[in-house]
């Protein structure tokens, strides 16, 4: 069945806050949104001190019950084990606090357990802290699983500015794939009749444009550089949900990093691996790869392998079975690249050398 015919539900976050000290108006968030009275947060190891116990304080101090749940990875175990910990405490609403993992298990839970969902990031380092689809891990494979979107994103740009500059240049390469999702999709609508949004599409490539146009005012511990990335990561969130599908911001630049997560030792951050895959598939379009390479390269982002920390031969091994990623989301990759090709285009772009 086309991905996209029955997908009509456009479900997007109410609340969305954006600046200083946003952690200090979650309680207010929860009243806005009438959440009721206990809580359950997920959190990660490190980002509970960063963030977590914060935001338990500051809900208890309205007179909330708060439960803090930290979660060590995003598998099904977890997400189960936390829909056993929201049933016993009968809990009204959820909220991930952390990176992408936290966020993920805490929003697949909640859809679970038909509670509410808040995303509270520490980290602006991917589209998924708005997104309605959870990446988790079962049986050793990650699949990307619809969810409900979050009903509010409260991002701290205080904290988010003070977590490894890394996670930030990140971001900014899964904003930037947006530019050959959008024309994966255009190839497959024209190809394969797949259906097509211009008001998505446009949203996701005007909203990768301004960032690369952004590229030099993205620093590390800025809060307006959070500002920027933040605003472009729920903008690609809202074209996501505008589409009813993640076509817009994920095309063979995504399955080309979902290949790497399987083939690589040693995987690096989803962000910087879809980087460096809009450099590569961009090539493959016959597009201006040039000057995705320029804009990453600006931000501090990797744009090659080595900086990628991954050896060359996984590099040319992703490359080559990217397209049995997601057989049915027709790409640039059509029925798959030869390994000649992928060093072509591996090396032409200088990602391996
Ligand atoms: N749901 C979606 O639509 C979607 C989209 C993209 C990626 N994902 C998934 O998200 C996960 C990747 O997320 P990620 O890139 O955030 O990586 P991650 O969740 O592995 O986090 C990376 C590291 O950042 C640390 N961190 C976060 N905030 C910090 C802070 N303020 N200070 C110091 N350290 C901090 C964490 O402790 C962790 O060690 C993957 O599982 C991926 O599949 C989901
Ligand atoms: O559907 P996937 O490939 O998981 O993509 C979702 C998100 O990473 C897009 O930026
Ligand atoms: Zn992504």
């Amino acid at each position: 069945m086309n991905e996209l015919k029955s997908n009509k539900w456009m479900q997007l976050p109410r609340d969305v806050l954006v600046g200083s000290d946003m952690l200090g108006k979650v309680a207010d968030v929860c009243s806005d949104l009438q959440l009721g009275r206990n809580a359950l947060i997920v959190t990660g190891q490190k980002t509970r001190g960063i963030a977590g116990i914060k935001v338990a304080e500051e809900l208890e101090e309205t007179g909330r019950i708060v439960q803090i749940h930290v979660s060590s990875s995003a598998s099904m175990e977890e997400v189960e084990n936390v829909m056993e910990i929201a049933r016993e405490m009968d809990t009204d609403f959820l909220l991930g606090v952390g990176s992408g993992k936290s966020i993920d298990v805490a929003k697949l839970a909640a859809t679970r357990h038909n509670v509410p969902f808040l995303s509270i990031p520490t980290a602006a380092s991917h589209d998924g802290i708005v997104s309605s689809r959870a990446s988790i891990t079962h049986n050793g494979e990650t699949t990307s699983i619809q969810a409900s979107a979050p009903m509010a994103v409260i991002a701290d740009t205080e904290v988010i500015a003070k977590a490894p500059f890394r996670l930030l240049a990140a971001g900014c390469g899964d904003i930037i794939s947006n530019c050959t999702a959008v024309l994966d999709w255009q190839l497959a609508h024209r190809l394969q009749n797949v259906t097509f949004s211009e008001y998505a599409a446009a949203l996701a490539s005007m909203t990768a444009n301004i960032l690369i146009e952004s590229a030099d005012s993205i620093k590390p511990e800025l809060e307006s550089s959070v500002r920027i990335v933040v605003k472009a990561l729920v903008s690609s969130g809202v074209a996501m949900s505008i589409a009813g599908s993640s076509r817009p911001a994920s095309g063979s630049e995504h399955m080309f990093s979902h290949a790497l997560n399987r083939i690589a030792p040693n995987p690096a951050l989803h962000g910087e691996q879809c980087g460096i895959g809009t450099i590569l598939m961009m090539y493959l379009h016959g597009g201006d790869w040039k000057e995705i390479r320029d804009a990453l390269r600006i931000i501090g982002a990797p744009t090659t392998a080595h900086e990628l920390g991954i050896e060359d031969k996984y590099i040319l091994q992703a490359l080559v079975e990217s397209h049995k990623i997601r057989p049915e989301r027709y790409t640039i990759l059509g029925t798959g690249i030869t390994p000649d090709a992928a060093e072509v285009v591996a090396r032409t772009t200088g990602v391996i050398s």
